[in-house]
């Protein structure tokens, strides 16, 4: 019998997710049966959507998920012997038994880890997991940039933002990003190579960006949604596009009670903007083709990953609060 943890969360949140809101369950997990695995999980990931997600009132109590690398410790399915190591989405647990046949939805999806050779595993929830692939699909299928366009990204030096600035600086745009600190910043403008950062809670983000973006913007890559996306929508060129990833400013709200965009309206209209929303599952089925470019860049220097790691399954909420504080420079995710 194996001794496993998981976090359950028993209430909705309300405003900051409390630590309270979760529960930590011990329990011994049943022998595995055919087409089962034991895995121990190794790199957890915390992410924004685990609180946007808790919105839409799914029956509680439920176990808290996300995506996770872990080690294959037993096998009872001869895809995945021991040693295997696959990235589900388990979420926050240290031990699970899980079974590959049951679907390929999202919320269950079970697969082998590409081989990360020199880089570290944590990747497979990385730049080589769901951020890599949502920046990726979304700058590339969605903004569709053209050399020379200016790309503005906000949310820039987390997963995903400092992703899509540097695979927009690949494809030879002019990058222009906005984040929470003057650390990251520095860390955007003199490492990722980022034309221009902004510190968001500092500046006038109208008067900066008109000058950083004279010939205004083309491609938006909206992380937090807001009244910054407004500001830099007003300020996109025709037939400019935008990708709504995420609306990270909000997910602390009542989603009953958000504001109305309504003064979206006129530029959309006038400039004759795209705007659409994506959920990289979308193109779970070209996920491959996205890693093998990510890893490529990665290897080559071209793409550069930093990561927030927090040690220790116990630590699983400070980690969760942390990130939703801006705590994080690149990924962030524990090591159990
Ligand atoms: N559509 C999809 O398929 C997916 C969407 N996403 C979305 O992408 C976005 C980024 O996710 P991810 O890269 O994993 O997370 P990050 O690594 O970017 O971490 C979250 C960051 O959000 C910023 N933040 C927090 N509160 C605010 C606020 N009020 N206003 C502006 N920024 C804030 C903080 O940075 P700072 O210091 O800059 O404020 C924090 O570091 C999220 O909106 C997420 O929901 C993620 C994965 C898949
Ligand atoms: C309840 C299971 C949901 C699984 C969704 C996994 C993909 C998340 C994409 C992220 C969206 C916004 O941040």
């Amino acid at each position: 019998m194996v001794k496993a943890r998981k976090y359950v969360v028993k209430r909705y949140f309300e405003g900051v997710p409390k630590r309270d809101d979760f529960e930590i369950i011990e329990y011994e997990l049943p022998p595995i049966q055919n087409g089962e695995i034991l895995v121990k999980a190794e790199w957890v990931s915390v992410d924004p959507y685990l609180r946007a997600y808790n919105n839409f009132r799914f029956p509680v109590p439920y176990d808290q998920f996300s995506y996770q690398v872990g080690l294959v410790e037993d096998s009872k399915d001869p895809r995945f012997p021991v040693g295997t190591r696959v990235v589900s989405h388990k979420g926050w647990c240290d031990y699970s038994v899980m079974n590959a046949n049951v679907s390929n939805s999202p919320a269950e999806i079970i697969y082998k880890l590409p081989d990360m050779k020199d880089f570290s595993n944590s990747l497979g929830i990385g730049a080589v997991g769901l951020p890599g692939a949502t920046a990726y699909f979304g700058l590339l299928e969605i903004c569709q940039p053209k050399a020379g366009e200016t790309v503005v990204v906000t949310g820039a030096a987390g997963a995903v933002g400092s992703l899509v600035g540097q695979i927009a600086k690949i494809k030879g745009c002019r990058v222009i990003g906005f984040a929470g600190s003057d650390d990251k910043v520095n860390w955007l403008e003199k490492d990722l190579g980022f034309d221009k950062a902004f510190n968001y809670k500092t500046v006038d983000v109208q008067k900066v960006l008109k000058k950083a973006a004279p010939k205004g913007v083309d491609c938006y890559f909206d992380n937090v949604g807001g009244e910054i996306s407004s500001i830099i929508i007003g300020q996109m060129n025709d037939f400019g596009r935008v990708a709504v990833c995420g609306s990270i400013s909000s997910y602390n709200d009542d989603f009953a009670k958000l504001p109305k965009a309504t003064i979206l309206q006129i530029p959309l209209v006038m400039k004759q903007l795209k705007i659409e929303g994506f959920l990289a599952p979308r193109w779970r089925d070209r996920w491959s083709e996205a890693f093998s470019d990510l890893y490529k860049w990665i290897k080559s220097g071209d793409l550069k990953t930093r990561e927030h790691v927090t040690e220790g399954f116990d630590k699983l909420y400070d980690a969760f609060i942390g990130m939703l504080n801006g705590e994080n420079i690149g990924k962030a995710l524990v090591k159990i």
